[in-house]
């Protein structure tokens, strides 16, 4: 891939570009945000790590939207985080009107990109800019499984004391408190988590897991996870650059499977050159559906409330 653009240079979107440059996973990173000065001084400490990493991506920082141009993708990473206390949804009202303009600065100037949105709350604000823009949902996913499940393998990892790399995990659904982790699809190597961990450890695994966003809040106390999220970004970035047609949990705009739609919420999807591919249905047992359906059911009541905002 050429060029990748993030809107939003703040901890999230400068840990992306980091990881974006030194695995020279695109050509070239524009960092843009409306902070003044701050683009272009992330972008010139992160080119000044290019002798340590041997990479010439070439990274540039910017306050002008018209930076969006010649981009392939643009990951929307702009936006206030929640504090403490506080679910993601409590700054929708805040983060559409800054996810709006985005938009709009998208459809001047990169007409042709995908884009990834990491701004929460994720599902529904991905929903807008698919309602926005009007582009087909190959070109417009969001980010949460990849980072829920990275979590529940390393809180696996920890547990079992097997090596990260040999574990497999599944989250899916809206990335919220009502998130579904599916332990019926996670291993160890292929084989199941349950031979080595036992149904109460499990479920206190799941749990945590849905919680995990919350944990690293309480613990940073003033900044929501940026590490982990960066890395997942990376991964869907690697993903589509290299046209690798990697199945991972995205978030999707529904047409219909799963029985949802005009929604968008964490399914497995593939992931290559022109974007989501192809969303993947599960054969979901009853418990898992139900579940589903219940995180389907929160992504609804923030879209429903977004439409009397904006109506
Ligand atoms: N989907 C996920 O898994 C996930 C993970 C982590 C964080 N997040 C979300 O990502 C967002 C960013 O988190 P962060 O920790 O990087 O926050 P941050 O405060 O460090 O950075 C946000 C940046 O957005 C910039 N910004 C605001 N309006 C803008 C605009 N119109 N154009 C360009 N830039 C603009 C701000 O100036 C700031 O630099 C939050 O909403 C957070 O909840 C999502
Ligand atoms: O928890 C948050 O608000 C940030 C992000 O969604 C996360 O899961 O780390």
């Amino acid at each position: 891939m050429n060029k990748v653009a993030i809107m939003g240079a703040g901890r999230v979107g400068e840990t992306t570009a980091q990881i974006l440059a030194e695995q020279e996973i695109c050509r070239e990173i524009s960092l843009i945000d409306i902070r003044p000065d701050t683009p272009q001084g992330v972008a010139l400490d992160i080119l000044q790590t290019s002798p340590f990493f041997s990479f010439d991506t070439r990274v540039e920082g910017s306050n002008d939207p018209a930076a969006l141009a010649g981009a392939d993708l643009v990951v929307i990473t702009a936006g206030i985080p929640r504090k403490p206390g506080m679910s993601r949804s409590d700054v929708l009202d805040t983060n559409v009107a800054i996810i709006d303009s985005i938009v709009d600065d998208i459809l001047r100037y990169a007409p042709d990109a995908m884009v990834l949105v990491v701004s929460n709350p994720v599902d529904v604000l991905t929903w807008r800019v698919w309602q926005r823009t009007g582009w087909p949902r190959e070109r417009i996913f969001g980010q949460a499984g990849v980072l829920d499940a990275s979590r529940m393998a390393a809180f696996i990892a920890m547990e079992t004391g097997f090596s990260s790399r040999d574990i497999t995990t599944l989250v899916l659904g809206g990335h919220g408190d009502s998130m579904v982790p599916v332990p019926r699809f996670c291993t160890i190597n292929g084989i199941p988590v349950t031979q080595f961990i036992s149904e109460e450890r499990l479920q206190d695994i799941i749990q945590r897991t849905r919680e995990g966003g919350a944990e690293i809040l309480a613990l940073r106390k003033n900044s929501s996870a940026y590490d982990a999220p960066g890395a997942s970004i990376a991964a869907m970035v690697d993903a589509i650059s290299h046209n690798r047609r990697r199945l991972l949990p995205c978030v999707a705009i529904l047409e219909g499977e799963y029985g949802q739609q005009n929604i968008a919420m964490g399914v497995p999807c593939v992931l290559d050159e022109q974007g989501l591919a192809e969303v993947v249905v599960l054969d979901l047992n009853n418990e898992e559906s139900e579940a589903f359906r219940e995180s389907a059911a929160a992504v609804v009541r923030d879209i429903e409330r977004l439409k009397t905002k904006t109506s």
